[in-house]
């Protein structure tokens, strides 16, 4: 009998591909999905995992009827994913943090089932600082992390990524072979300020012969206002194995996820942290590229069209540079996290105490 394992990963492709690279490193189990109604997992979460949906939203200050009203939901959800793992039935929960977990992991623990968590932030959310020392294995994507956790049992083995990142893949998009490429990437969900940004300087850089990729996200409202021969724009693209590995740099928020994909595809970076970011966590994530020498960082607020455009400019121009960016990008590319995180919930679900990992 194939062991059953329910994952709760809901909300945003940063919450959502880590746990995919896992569930493909499981074909012999059968594996259950609890997302939330119309979010992001609707449309990336493989067809084959069978997604159950629960309600999920977090406590908003200050605290008043609508406290009540999120409590009452909380309750709901625990015994909506209960009745999930007694239905499935499940042996077990993994699951990577953010407001879908704090049901999944109440239900879970209440029914005496193991819990492995991910977490992929350098600071973790509010639900993983909560319900992180009852799980029975808590995974990190920054050893940083692990002092915000003092309760809990963590270890570290980096951000899990889609194996497709491995291969090396061709760019589908027609784009000369020896221009240079800068991708513009604001995370799952786009970032309107950073695509803002980049169109106000966009024209000083495809006059230096760069090409530009620009991934917008679906809510921009000025998607179109910019046309050039030199630029592509996509609301969210599938390929990005194939699109990292072919730009010569990216400007980039710094979602975990994201910045461990860099890190694979050697791709140097200028980071902009989303500002608004629980705890400002994208800004101690991006530190610890910045400190390793594998991108630069400006704060939003810093940015202008005309500091952006001359760091694209001055990087492109510096191919020392890029070299040394990318020499660097290559120590904190932890090529096995997913392997490791297999071989943890492999141990988890079978019972068995979890071996030694050496980072
Ligand atoms: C605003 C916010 O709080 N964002 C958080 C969210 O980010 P978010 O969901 O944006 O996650 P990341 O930036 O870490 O990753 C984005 C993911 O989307 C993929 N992608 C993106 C654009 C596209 O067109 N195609 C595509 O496939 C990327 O390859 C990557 O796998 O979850 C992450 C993990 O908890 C956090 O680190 C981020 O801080």
């Amino acid at each position: 009998m194939p062991k059953r394992l329910l994952i709760a990963a809901s909300g945003t492709g940063g919450h959502i591909f880590p746990a995919i690279a896992l569930a493909q490193k499981l074909p012999d189990y059968k594996i259950g999905w609890l997302g939330v109604p119309n979010r992001a997992e609707k449309n990336l979460v493989p067809p084959q995992y069978y997604i159950h949906e629960i309600e999920a939203e977090g406590f908003q200050k200050p605290f008043g009827l609508g406290t009540l009203r999120t409590s009452l939901g909380l309750l709901c959800s625990i015994y909506k994913a209960w009745q999930v793992l007694i239905d499935g039935p499940f042996e077990g929960l993994f699951t990577t943090g953010g407001y879908i977990a704090a049901p999944a992991i109440i239900a879970a623990r209440l029914l005496g089932l193991p819990v492995i968590l991910h977490e992929s932030n350098a600071i973790p959310g509010k639900v993983t600082r909560l319900l992180a020392p009852f799980c029975t294995a808590v995974i990190l994507g920054f050893e940083d992390a692990a002092k915000y956790l003092p309760l809990a049992k963590t270890l570290t083995v980096g951000t899990p990524v889609r194996g497709s990142f491995f291969d090396k893949k061709k760019l589908d998009l027609p784009i000369p072979e020896d221009v240079p490429l800068v991708v513009v990437v604001g995370g799952s969900q786009g970032a309107v300020a950073v695509n803002q940004l980049v169109r106000q300087c966009a024209n000083t850089l495809f006059e230096a012969g760069i090409w530009i990729v620009h991934l917008t996200g679906e809510n921009d409202p000025d998607v179109g206002s910019l046309q050039h021969p030199q630029y592509i724009q996509m609301p969210f693209y599938n390929e990005m194995p194939a699109l990292l590995q072919r730009a010569n740099l990216a400007i980039s928020r710094a979602g975990a996820s994201a910045l461990t994909e860099l890190a694979i595809t050697k791709t140097p970076s200028i980071l902009i942290p989303y500002p608004y970011a629980a705890e400002n966590h994208q800004a101690y994530n991006a530190a610890a590229f910045v400190q390793a020498g594998a991108a630069v960082a400006f704060l939003q607020e810093e940015l202008t069209p005309e500091i952006l455009s001359s760091k694209v400019l001055d990087l492109l121009n510096s191919p020392e540079l890029l070299k040394q960016m990318t020499g660097s990008a290559i120590h904190l590319a932890r090529q096995d996290s997913t392997e490791r995180l297999n071989i943890i919930v492999r141990y988890v679900m079978d019972g068995k105490k979890i071996p030694k990992i050496n980072n």
